[in-house]
Formats: structure tokens, sequence, C-alpha cells
């Protein structure tokens, strides 16, 4: 029986994970379930899974989730905190599936990584802000990085393995990220000003948690996704390129250099992605049906509009520049996405903030978590100056 620590169990990743979960429970069991602060969906999620622990993150919760748990019946064990949480990931799980969103997943995906786990990797902001120290992780403890971003599990089941190594394999030319474009995909910049966070989370194709939504919509997840595959696959920033692909249905692809280019198709549901990382190198039922593509009709692509959303090419420039940059890019676009959502500031100016951080921020990332995580801080201590000062 294979224990399974779904950390972000309450958000939109965590949902599918346990669904995939249930399936099989002749193969796993969640053991470890961990949330932010929302503590009565983290109880209930615990009525049903019966995991071993549960965590919230948010230490003012511990209480209520203790009461919650033994008033539920339940022998599950009640912990707070990001200690916690990273210990748990650590010591009570064979694989973990890495759901927080943002920075806050940092410690967590680095315990787990130093402690030698299968992770399963949708937490794309742990690895734009600790890539090295994730990889070197992996590399002293024999640990396993798979990738659930659907395009990253594109990508790994169409490279030759190990995917780690595709930047140094011959035959890889280049790998093709794709993008939705969007839900202001073909919209010029000057109609995106009055832009409300409903219009901009309103994602076409993939139901998602809010922040995700909004970096599909300024193609900051995109931004994010390019410098997440140069750490997966140790490829440089000329070697990774973005096409739009509004169907969502291509999720990613990888040009030989014989002319030959594999791509992986499936219908946009991250229980795909989710089912292959589980059970890798096997296949397992996810719940997801094949795709039609008569049905589908047509596949379309076109290049990304790097003059309406910039942060796509602030993404690139940062990438080139090292992980002092991506961690100060990263930092600013959490500042800024939670400014727009708090309707502190407008659309637009997400993008703008990415810029001048990356302008003014000194960014020494140190080489290792308290540096790094110095450096987090205090890009978002500059990053709430600029909002205010935009306000
Ligand atoms: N949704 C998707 O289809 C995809 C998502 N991803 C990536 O996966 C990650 C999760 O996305 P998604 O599921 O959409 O996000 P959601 O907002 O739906 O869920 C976020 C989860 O993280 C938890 N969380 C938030 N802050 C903390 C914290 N400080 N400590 C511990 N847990 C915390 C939330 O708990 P609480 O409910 O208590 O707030 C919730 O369980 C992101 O990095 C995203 O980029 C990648 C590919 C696809
Ligand atoms: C499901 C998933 O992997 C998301 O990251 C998705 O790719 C978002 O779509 P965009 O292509 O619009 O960013
Ligand atoms: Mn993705």
């Amino acid at each position: 029986m294979i224990r399974v620590a779904v950390l972000g169990a309450t958000g939109s990743i965590g949902g599918s994970a346990l669904d995939v979960i249930a399936r099989h429970p002749e193969r796993y069991r969640a053991s470890v379930l961990a949330s932010g602060t929302r503590v009565d969906e983290l109880i209930a999620l615990c009525r049903r899974h019966r995991p071993d622990h549960a965590v919230i993150a948010d230490p003012a919760g511990h209480a209520a989730l203790r009461e919650g748990l033994a008033g539920a019946g339940l022998a599950t064990e009640a912990h707070a905190g990001g200690e916690a949480l990273a210990r748990l990931a650590a010591e009570a799980a064979d694989t973990v599936i890495a759901a927080i969103v943002g920075a806050a997943g940092v410690p967590s995906v680095l315990a787990a990584a130093e402690a030698g786990r299968r992770i399963l990797l949708a937490n794309k902001e742990a690895i734009v802000v600790a890539g090295d120290l994730v990889q070197a992780a992996l590399s002293r403890s024999g640990g396993e990085l798979l990738p659930v971003d659907s395009e990253h599990n594109a990508l790994f089941q169409c490279l030759p393995q190990p995917a780690a190594a595709a930047g140094r394999h011959p035959a890889v030319r280049r790998i093709v990220l794709t993008a939705s474009g969007g839900p202001f995909r073909g919209r010029s910049r000057d109609s995106l000003r009055a832009i409300t966070p409903d219009e901009a989370c309103a994602h076409p194709n993939w139901t998602m948690g809010r922040k995700i939504s909004v970096d599909s919509a300024t193609l900051m997840n995109k931004g994010l996704e390019v410098i997440e595959a140069h750490w997966l696959f140790g490829l440089e920033a000329g070697r990774i390129e973005v096409v739009v692909h509004p169907q969502s249905l291509v999720h990613s692809l990888v040009d030989y250099v014989d002319g030959s280019t594999l791509a992986q198709l499936g219908l946009p549901d991250m229980r795909t992605a989710l089912a292959y990382g589980l059970a890798w190198p096997e296949r397992i039922e996810a719940g997801v049906g094949p795709l039609d593509l008569i049905s589908a009709g047509r596949l379309d692509f076109e290049p990304p509009d790097l003059n309406t959303f910039p942060a796509l090419a602030h993404a690139f420039s940062a990438l080139r520049q090292g992980i002092g940059a991506t961690t100060v890019l990263n930092a600013a676009n959490e500042v800024a996405v939670s400014a727009f959502l708090q309707r502190r500031m407008g659309f637009l100016d997400i993008a703008d903030c990415l810029g001048a951080m990356l302008d003014e921020v000194d960014g020494q990332a140190g080489d290792d978590l308290t540096g790094r995580l110095d450096l987090d801080a205090r890009t978002r201590r500059a990053a709430a100056d600029w909002v205010a000062r935009r306000h």
C-alpha cells in the first residue's frame, strides 16, 4: 500500500488527486491531508479519506481541527504550522502530492526531496524559487520529481528517460509548451484596463484556483512554466518555446533533431497527469474519457502576444538572469495577483509590478533555504510598497 500525502488537499489539484486515489483503494491510501486555513473543508476530507494525519498551516486553526476530528470519531492526528507540514511530508508518506499554491510550498517540497520521496509537483512556484535546492536534495537522497503540471507531464511522457537529463540529450532539439492564451486571448491591451477578478478567473478550458487562473490570464502561468521546464528538464531558455493553442488538447510537444515532433494529447482534466505520476512507470485508470478528435474538430496554434501580455517576456528575461531573478519575479507576482484579486490595483498593473521589481530588487539569492526565503520576503515588502504607491 502506497501512503500518499496530499498537500493542498482542499484545493482544485487536491480534489482531483483524492479522486484518483479513491479509485484505487487496493493501491493507494491518503496518509496526510494538509491545507492552509480552511479547517471545516479539511475535516470533511478527513471524514471521507481517514488519513493518519491532518495539518492546518495556520496555527490559529489547530484547536478547531483537533476538536473537529475528535468530534467526528476519527483517529486522525491534528497538527498545525509549517514545520509540522514539512516534517510529515518527509516522514509520513511514500509519495507527496505538492499542490499548495505559491512559495508557501517550498519548505515541504524541499523536505520531501531531502527525505527521498516521490514528489508529484503541481506547485510550480516551489521549483521557480528553489529549483536548484530541490534538484540538489534529490541527487543526494535518490528521490523522484514527477511533474503533474499538464504541460510538463506531457513533456515527461514525450522525452527520453531520464527526462531530467533532456537538456543534455543530443537528440532533443527543443520543447514547446502550449498555452491556452487565457480568457483574454486576442484582446488589445487597452481593453484590459478595467478587467475584474471574476473575468480574469474565467479560464476557457480548465477549472482551477484563483491565483493560477489570474496567472493564465496574464500569461505569467506560462512564464512560470518556462522556468519550471528549465529546472525539471535541464534545458536552457533558448530551447524552450511557447505556442498558443486555444483548445488545450495538445498539452505540449518535443522536437527531435531528426525532424520528429512528439506530443501528448488528452482532455483538459488534471486527473490524467496525477494518475500518471502516482503509477509511473505503469498507467492506471483516472476517470477521464478518451479524446475524440472528430468532435474536437480542430486544433489551432498561434504565437503569444508579448506586447499585450508582457509577463511572459519578463519570465524569459528572469530565467536568463538566474535563480535570484526568478525568485523576485515569483514573489512580486504573488503580491501583485493578491492585490488584483482584492481589487487594490488593475489587471495591467500586475505585469508592471513584475518589471519594476526585476529592476529594483537586489536578487542575491543565497544557496540555502534561509537565503532564498529572505529574498522572497524582501521582494514581497518591496512589491507591497509598489502596490501601495500605485493605489
Ligand atoms: N488547478 C490546476 O488545474 C493546476 C494547478 N497547478 C498548480 O498547483 C498549485 C495549486 O493550485 P490549485 O489547486 O489550483 O490552487 P487552489 O487555490 O485551488 O488550492 C490551493 C491549496 O493550497 C492550500 N494553501 C494555501 N496556502 C497555504 C499555505 N500557506 N500552507 C499550506 N497550504 C496552503 C489551500 O488551502 P486552503 O483551502 O485552506 O486555503 C488549498 O488547499 C498551484 O501552484 C498551481 O499553480 C498546476 C497545474 C494545474
Ligand atoms: C492545467 C494546467 O496545467 C494549467 O497550468 C493550464 O496550463 C493553464 O492554462 P494556460 O495555458 O492558460 O496557462
Ligand atoms: Mn500548466
